[in-house]
């Protein structure tokens, strides 16, 4: 069984104070955004944690193995750096869509997204180093065949971008809906889901539904393991020998 922790961060009250005084410079936000996400992966990646960006003003994480403390220690050193703040709410489930669901209800119980008063919240129970297991984190990272031979040396980089963004919505709405995984494109080709248990007949039902929904290709490596970076790792590792063996299923 899968045991996934996961941290909902959302930037405080940043609706605001991207008008305040007046609109921000669109290139300032973008700027702000890119490099708060590269700072939180490495805070999170440095303790074994995936970060996903989202939509930037709110992330996802996959926090296994890190306590209440690091989350402390990784607030502050965001309020320190930036000129906004984030709060965390943490939840561990089985079933990683429910873990999301009561950690943005940690939030939304401590007040608005755009609330001046709600700034550095942090609410929600890590899981205790007694309960964690080495099957607790199950990744899976899908990448689509062929990309570069189909779409980059074919098309233009924004029709290229378009059937890699469809594979995406049709892969992302499966997983969710049929097994309360949570998928994130992470740039290229690829997409990064994070999975309760599930055997190598449900991630063929979700490749042949995207191929017969959009027809993009893909393949996928499977980890499992105590932490995000060491699932991570296995399922990049299993999508290899997906190459090798011209297999669109492999588990590490
Ligand atoms: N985030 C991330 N991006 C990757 C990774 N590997 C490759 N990419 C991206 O995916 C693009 C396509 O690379 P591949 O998936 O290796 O190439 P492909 O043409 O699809 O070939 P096959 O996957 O072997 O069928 C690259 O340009 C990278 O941008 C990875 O492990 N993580």
């Amino acid at each position: 069984m899968t045991n996934t922790q996961i941290t909902l961060i959302q930037i405080d009250n940043y609706g605001p104070w991207t008008v305040t005084p007046e609109p921000r410079r669109e290139v300032d936000l973008q700027t702000l955004q890119s490099r708060l996400y590269a700072d939180l992966s490495q805070l999170f990646g440095n303790r074994e944690g995936y970060v996903f960006f989202t939509r930037f003003d709110n992330m996802i994480a996959v926090t296994n193995g890190l306590d209440a403390d690091a989350h402390a220690l990784i607030q502050e050193s965001v309020s320190n750096r930036y000129p906004v703040t984030i709060s965390l709410g943490v939840e561990t489930d089985a079933n990683p869509a429910k873990a999301l669901g009561t950690a943005t209800e940690h939030l939304q119980e401590a007040g608005s997204a755009q609330d001046a008063a709600r700034t550095e919240v942090l609410r929600g129970d890590p899981l205790a180093e007694s309960n964690r297991t080495d099957e607790d984190v199950q990744i899976a990272h899908f990448d689509v065949n062929d990309a570069t031979g189909k779409y980059t040396d074919q098309l233009n980089e924004y029709d290229s971008f378009i059937q890699i963004e469809q594979g995406y919505a049709s892969l992302m709405k499966h997983m969710r809906e049929e097994h309360d995984g949570l998928s994130f494109f992470v740039g290229g080709d690829n997409i990064i889901a994070v999975c309760p248990a599930m055997d190598g007949d449900a991630y063929k039902s979700a490749i042949d539904h995207v191929r017969e929904d959009v027809g993009v290709d893909l393949k996928v490596g499977v980890g499992r393991a105590r932490t995000a970076q060491a699932a991570g790792m296995d399922a990049k590792h299993a999508l290899e020998t997906c190459r090798h063996e011209a297999t669109t299923v492999e588990f590490r």
